[in-house]
């Protein structure tokens, strides 16, 4: 008997909040949820696949319910299932969902996929009995876990009635948190406001080297360049996102007169997409980070493609830090050997950050031992998942 997938669900819930980054407020962000029911019984309980939609986007429901969970509901076991049937196979899925699918103009099915995709790989580790990160590591990696992972705490962002007092008393709460990186907005004031409030978060992280900052794609290049120029000295961590994140020319003109690490990435949404940008962004494979959101761009089954990419053209996975600060991607760069990943210790709860029990510490996170992506050792995100079910 092959298994199947007895039912999927899936809901918008809300992470709305008053916070602003330079090019949106999240005052209406919500998220899909979503559950996949196989028939397989482990713990005398049917096992079930949870996945959500990292934050920036919308909740993908109607490509969802119109056109995905039908497309797999409807799909013949033997085109979801490994060859003896025992578990899902992502890969397979991945086929299922993209029939009748043209290439390009990948708009936000992405993001749907990436949703149930989230989901399947659960199930699959949930199958097996493993933690997702050793399923990884032993099924596609070289079998190394990283058992601390590098997490850097996200936040700074604009909000009403927020001053310089109280953006570090934020960033004081990171670093007591046990994060020794912090991330800040930038691109949403005059540069002389940004950096004005860059000075202010320095004198609490202490140098450059702990501070990262991000225009979330505000800038044209010659404002890119002016900010760029204007921060120089700081020597931060990473200058992200400066501008459009589909302008790979702002970003090789920019790479060329700023000389600091820069990340970007997690608008890009297709192997194709993070292909042009290696291809034509000028980015250097020694210096600067890649930020892809498997949640946000049709799920792991493309983000393994998109880090054999890398390694047809000389990046490496520990260039890679993704955006989202999810569980998901925590559990790929653990199995599949990445530089970290982000963490949103004050929002985008209860998606943002990690399992309960397990604490940052100098800047890094464990992961826990139990069998899937880790949802259950999360109590507030898993009290949500459940109502699903
Ligand atoms: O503010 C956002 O949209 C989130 C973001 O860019 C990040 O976490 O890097
Ligand atoms: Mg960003």
């Amino acid at each position: 008997m092959l298994l199947k997938i007895v039912s999927i669900k899936e809901k918008a819930v809300p992470i709305s909040s008053s916070i602003r980054n330079s090019f949106i407020d999240f005052s209406k962000m919500n998220a899909s949820i979503v559950a996949i029911q196989t028939d397989v019984i482990r713990d005398g309980k049917p096992v079930i696949g949870y996945g959500f939609n990292s934050n920036g986007r919308y909740a993908p429901s109607g490509l969802l319910r119109e056109r995905f969970i039908p497309r797999l509901l409807e799909a013949a076991p033997e085109d979801i299932t490994n060859n003896e049937g025992t578990n899902l196979d992502p890969h397979k899925i991945f086929n299922v969902l993209m029939t009748n699918e043209k290439p390009g103009g990948h708009g936000e099915r992405t993001v749907a996929i990436g949703t149930l995709d989230m989901a399947v790989w659960d199930a699959v580790a949930k199958i097996e009995g493993v933690p997702l990160y050793k399923l990884l590591a032993d099924q596609y990696g070289d079998g190394t876990i990283d058992e601390k992972v590098f997490v850097y705490a996200a936040g700074g962002y604009y909000m009403p009635n927020k001053g310089l007092i109280e953006l570090q008393d934020e960033m004081k709460g990171y670093l007591e948190a046990g994060y020794t990186k912090v991330k800040m907005k930038v691109g949403g004031d005059s540069i002389a406001e940004d950096v004005r409030r860059i000075e202010a978060v320095l004198k609490v992280v202490g140098s450059g080297d702990n501070l990262l900052v991000d225009a979330n794609g505000r800038f044209n290049l010659k404002e890119a360049i002016a900010f760029g120029e204007a921060v120089k000295d700081y020597k931060l961590y990473w200058y992200e996102e400066a501008g459009d994140p589909l302008d790979y020319e702002l970003q090789a003109k920019l790479s060329e007169v700023y000389p600091h690490a820069m990340a970007t990435g997690e608008n890009l949404f297709s192997l194709q997409d993070a292909t042009n940008l290696i291809r034509h962004g000028g980015m250097n494979p020694k210096t600067d980070f890649l930020q892809f959101d498997c949640a946000l761009s049709y799920g792991l089954t493309e983000y393994m493609r998109i880090l054999e990419m890398l390694k047809e053209n000389g990046w490496s996975s520990r260039n890679c830090i993704p955006h989202g600060g999810h569980q998901m991607s925590l559990n790929i760069a653990a199995g599949l050997g990445l530089a970290g990943n982000e963490s949103y210790p004050g929002v985008f709860q209860p998606f943002g950050g990690f399992a309960d029990n397990y604490k940052v510490e100098n800047g890094h996170v464990g992961l826990p031992d139990i069998p899937g992506v880790g949802f259950e050792a999360k109590e507030n995100l898993y009290t949500l998942l459940k109502t699903l079910n």
